[in-house]
Formats: C-alpha cells, sequence, structure tokens
C-alpha cells in the first residue's frame, strides 16, 4: 500500500538557525519557509536527492507539535511520511486493522498541495506516521 519516502519530519525549537544548519554545515537545498496554519505549523522542506527532510516549528495556539518541543527541547525525528495512491482506500485499511487515524479521519490539504492523514504512533511502534497521497 505505501509507496516512496516522501520526507522525515523534525520539529526544532528554532527555524532560522536549523535552516542555516542544513544550508551551510550540510550544504543542502534549503526551501524558504511557510506557513501552515491549518496545520499549527511553519515548515522549511530540504530537497535532497531522494528525499525531504521537513523542518517544522509550532504556529499559533494549538499547534500539534508545541507538547512534543516541551518534551523534547532540543528538537527531535517527529513522523514520517508515506506516499500512497488512494488515501482514502489507506485510511480504511488502516482502521479495518485497528489503527487509530487522527482528526476526523478525513484528509486535510497537506504542504504540498495533496492529501495527507496521520495514524497514531501508539500503533505504529512509537512513530507518527503521515500518509500523503500522491
Ligand atoms: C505541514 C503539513 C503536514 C505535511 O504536509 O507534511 C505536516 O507534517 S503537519 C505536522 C504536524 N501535525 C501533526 O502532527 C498532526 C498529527 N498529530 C497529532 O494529532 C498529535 O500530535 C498526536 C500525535 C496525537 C499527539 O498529540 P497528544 O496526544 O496531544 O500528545 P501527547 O504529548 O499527549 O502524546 C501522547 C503520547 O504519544 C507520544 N507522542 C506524541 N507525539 C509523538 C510523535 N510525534 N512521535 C512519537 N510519539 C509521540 C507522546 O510521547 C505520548 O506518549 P506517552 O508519554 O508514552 O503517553
Ligand atoms: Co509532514
Amino acid at each position: 500500500m505505501i509507496g516512496r519516502l516522501n520526507h522525515i519530519a523534525i520539529a526544532v525549537p528554532d527555524l532560522d538557525a536549523a535552516s542555516a544548519q542544513y544550508r551551510d554545515m550540510l550544504g543542502a537545498d534549503v526551501g524558504a519557509p511557510q506557513d501552515e496554519p491549518d496545520h499549527g505549523v511553519r515548515v522549511v522542506f530540504v530537497t535532497l536527492p531522494n528525499t525531504k527532510v521537513e523542518l517544522l516549528h509550532p504556529l499559533g495556539d494549538a499547534s500539534p507539535i508545541a507538547g512534543f518541543l516541551q518534551k523534547n527541547p532540543a528538537g527531535g525525528i517527529h513522523h514520517i511520511c508515506y506516499e500512497v495512491d488512494d488515501i482514502r482506500d489507506a485510511r480504511d485499511r488502516l482502521l479495518d486493522k485497528g489503527a487509530r487515524v487522527l482528526g476526523d479521519g478525513e484528509p486535510k490539504i497537506g504542504a504540498h498541495g495533496k492529501p495527507v492523514l496521520f495514524v497514531h504512533p501508539k500503533d505504529f511502534n512509537g512513530c507518527l506516521v503521515e500518509l500523503e497521497q500522491v
């Protein structure tokens, strides 16, 4: 059901510092910050030859990553995003197998303008999983 690894997301306490680190220390292709108010995050994408890294910082009062950064003040790997062809079919298969799909279960439009869903980390080996329909 899952296809390519779309991105690995890292929650960071300082988005400018993390962006500069990837650009200047690692020589990576670092994009501009983009606000995603529907998701409560500000993101910067780092484009690698085979996948992307999504640097994440809280945006607004109800950010889903605020608690994560409180527990991990230096930052940390927050989620992994796999591509799927049909996100509603993927959701239904996961629900059938007992996994918890987060939110109201309906896909939201993610940072790439494509539908995304999240699956609870407690149902996936402690790793928050994002699915993106490509
Ligand atoms: C930019 C858009 C999009 C894209 O296109 O790429 C994005 O990536 S948006 C990214 C941000 N959005 C989300 O993360 C949405 C989904 N997340 C959530 O709904 C919540 O964050 C959550 C995963 C349900 C956790 O929220 P909550 O239950 O309120 O937090 P707790 O602190 O109580 O955590 C409960 C439990 O789960 C552990 N946990 C929390 N987050 C993670 C995580 N990212 N990875 C692994 N484990 C996580 C947390 O430690 C708690 O465990 P215990 O302490 O053992 O109870
Ligand atoms: Co993501």
